[in-house]
């Protein structure tokens, strides 16, 4: 791809699909640009580890963008908008990953009929591990919203929805890594309170969530299945998971996801 992506916003997100997008040679480190608000010392960083050119300089990055890649966060939406719409045009791709809010508000802010894909990966993006949902917002070609899903099928897989769905979308697959991780901290206390060294379990666990998350991708069973084939009468598993239903832990999740898909929706209003 020939194309220059300029990146508004140098956080987590951005740079799990930079360094994603580097790693695939999708595009070569010349044609990024990144910037940020004032971290001088993540500018640095960002040079350093992927080679790519950043700026506080807004016009020098924005003016001759092709694609446009917006990874603030919602509060800093209006902002950091109004510090580049003067160096947008509609000839320009805008990608937004910014959760909750929709591609009409950003249309409304930047003031040009432009092009806006809106799209919602994960930071699993930098290992090529991103699972990404898209959305094209109303000016946006059916010939764009392939090459969105070429860049990001470059970092993961894709998958298109309607942007009314972004918000259980968010709380799922953009918030999801989280939750398996906060699941890991718990086994990890467990592990080591009943006496494991750290290391080995980080091992186990890690390989665990590993396997589950292949055999899931690629046993063509479902969850309960899988869950049932492990689970052995009066077995170990039985014990746990009767533990699990004890504390609700579904009606939990269920919960914890309708709290993040409002939050989604909150960020948007706001
Ligand atoms: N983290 C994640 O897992 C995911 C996040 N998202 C979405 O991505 C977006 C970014 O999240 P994340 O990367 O975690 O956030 P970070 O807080 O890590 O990064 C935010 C970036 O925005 C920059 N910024 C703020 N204001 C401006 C401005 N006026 N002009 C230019 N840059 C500005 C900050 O610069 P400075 O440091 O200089 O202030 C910083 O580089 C959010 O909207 C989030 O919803 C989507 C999917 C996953
Ligand atoms: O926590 C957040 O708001 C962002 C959106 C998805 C992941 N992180």
């Amino acid at each position: 791809m020939d194309k220059k992506i300029a990146f508004l916003g140098a956080g987590s997100v951005a740079e799990a699909i930079i360094s994603g997008m580097i790693r695939s040679e999708v595009v070569n480190q010349e044609q990024i640009i990144v910037t940020n608000r004032s971290n001088q010392e993540r500018l640095e960083q960002m040079k350093n580890d992927y080679r790519v050119q950043c700026t506080t300089d807004k016009k020098e990055a924005f003016r001759y963008a092709d694609i446009v890649v917006l990874a603030v966060k919602p509060n800093n939406v209006k902002e950091s908008l109004e510090s580049i719409k003067a160096y947008l045009n509609p000839n320009q791709l805008i990608i937004s990953v910014i959760a909750g809010v929709t591609t009409e508000s950003i249309r409304t802010k930047i003031g040009i009929d432009a092009a806006i894909v809106r799209v919602m990966p994960n930071t699993s993006a930098s290992i090529g591990y991103s699972a990404t949902a898209i959305t094209a917002g109303k000016f946006a070609s059916e010939q764009q919203v392939r090459l969105v899903e070429s860049i990001f099928q470059s970092i993961g897989i894709t998958t298109i929805v309607e942007e009314d769905d972004m918000h259980i979308v968010t709380a799922v697959s953009g918030s999801g890594p989280a939750y398996v991780y906060y699941l890991v901290e718990a086994m990890e206390k467990a592990a080591i309170e009943a006496g494991l060294e750290k290391e080995i379990a980080y091992k186990l666990i890690t390989q665990t969530i590993l396997g589950a998350g292949e055999m899931l991708r690629q046993s063509g069973e479902t969850a309960a299945g899988l869950r049932r084939k492990i689970t052995s009468p009066a077995g170990t598993t039985e014990a746990g998971i009767k533990r699990l239903e004890e504390k609700d832990f579904q009606t939990i999740v269920i919960d914890s996801l309708k709290r993040a898909r409002d939050r989604s929706m909150e960020l948007g209003k706001n």
